[in-house]
């Protein structure tokens, strides 16, 4: 089956967004947050990358799309410091960055969610969430001992910034239950929830409505608008579904076979003649 990317849009998903991007004013994007340049990947005899620069600037919702295998999860793990490139440099707030652990970039203010979910599916949403904070939390489990107070003044302080993220969801009626109870868009919601609960500046977002029903992709619109919105955060993401991409996204790198093919606004991306023969002309559900 072939369609276009306005057949693959949902209707009542972009009545959503539209309703929520209401009254709100437009964003204002800044200078560039994170910098790629020329960079390549290699898994053994496989490039998954090859050769790609663009840039992810301050307070925008940049998206990567393109077909499967083209390279788009790989790109991700290379700006959270999961995959090291062989080559080219990665710029971070006008400084280039050299090779650092995944813990010492979420320090820096970068989060991120999984395309498969990978939250504690045995604990609660509230302890989950709590997980976000760990790289925030100050005092250590010997200090903890001997300054019981501090610990426990730090303690209430992480629960409350949790509750308000709580909130923020709308996963009160949740908070106590185990994840691995949960249905699919909800945990998706947790895990956003965990990533936020780290206040990153720039939060990367894997297929966050994969496996959704519009309902639920709805709700996980309203939500990545919001916080960009509300907390001015940037968010990278990375989905399939073109409504959700185009309605969202303020630019739009286009990656297929490990290249880059187009790099725009959605309406220039619409229009790139390379894009629409690799990618958008034909099904990629
Ligand atoms: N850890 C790995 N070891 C070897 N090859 C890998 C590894 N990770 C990715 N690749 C290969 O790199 C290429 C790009 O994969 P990647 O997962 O980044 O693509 P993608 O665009 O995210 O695909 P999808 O939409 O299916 O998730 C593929 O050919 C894949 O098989």
């Amino acid at each position: 089956m072939t369609h276009t990317v306005a057949e693959a849009a949902s209707d009542d998903l972009e009545y959503a967004v539209k309703e929520v991007q209401h009254g709100i004013p437009p964003r204002v994007i800044g200078e560039p947050v994170m910098e790629m340049k020329h960079i390549t990947l290699r898994f053994g005899g496989v490039t998954a990358i090859k050769d790609i620069s663009f840039d992810i600037r301050e307070g925008e919702i940049r998206a990567i799309i393109g077909p499967n295998g083209a390279g788009k999860s790989s790109m991700l793990n290379v700006i959270n410091g999961f995959y090291h490139p062989q080559e080219g440099e990665i710029w971070f707030r006008g400084k280039k960055r050299g090779p650092m652990k995944p813990h010492e970039i979420a320090r820096q203010g970068i989060a991120r969610t999984f395309q498969n979910i990978a939250l504690f599916k045995g604990m609660t949403t509230l302890d989950n969430i709590m997980t976000g904070r760990m790289t925030l939390m100050k005092t250590g489990m010997l200090s903890q001992l001997w300054w019981w107070g501090r610990a426990q003044a730090e303690e209430i302080e992480h629960r409350e910034k949790v509750e308000r993220i709580i909130d923020f969801l709308e996963i009160q009626h949740i908070r106590k239950t185990p994840v691995g109870r949960l249905p699919y868009g909800l945990q998706k919601r947790v895990e956003l929830g965990r990533a936020l609960a780290a206040e990153p500046k720039l939060l990367l977002l894997d297929e966050p409505m994969a496996g959704m029903n519009v309902e639920e992709k709805e709700d996980m619109c309203r939500f990545i608008l919001d916080v960009n919105d509300e907390f001015g955060t940037t968010i990278a993401l990375i989905e399939h579904d073109m409504g959700v991409v185009m309605d969202i996204a303020d630019r739009v790198v286009v990656l297929d076979y490990g290249k880059k093919i187009g790099d725009g606004t959605p309406d220039e991306i619409r229009n790139n003649q390379e894009v629409i023969d690799a990618y958008l002309g034909v099904s990629h559900d």
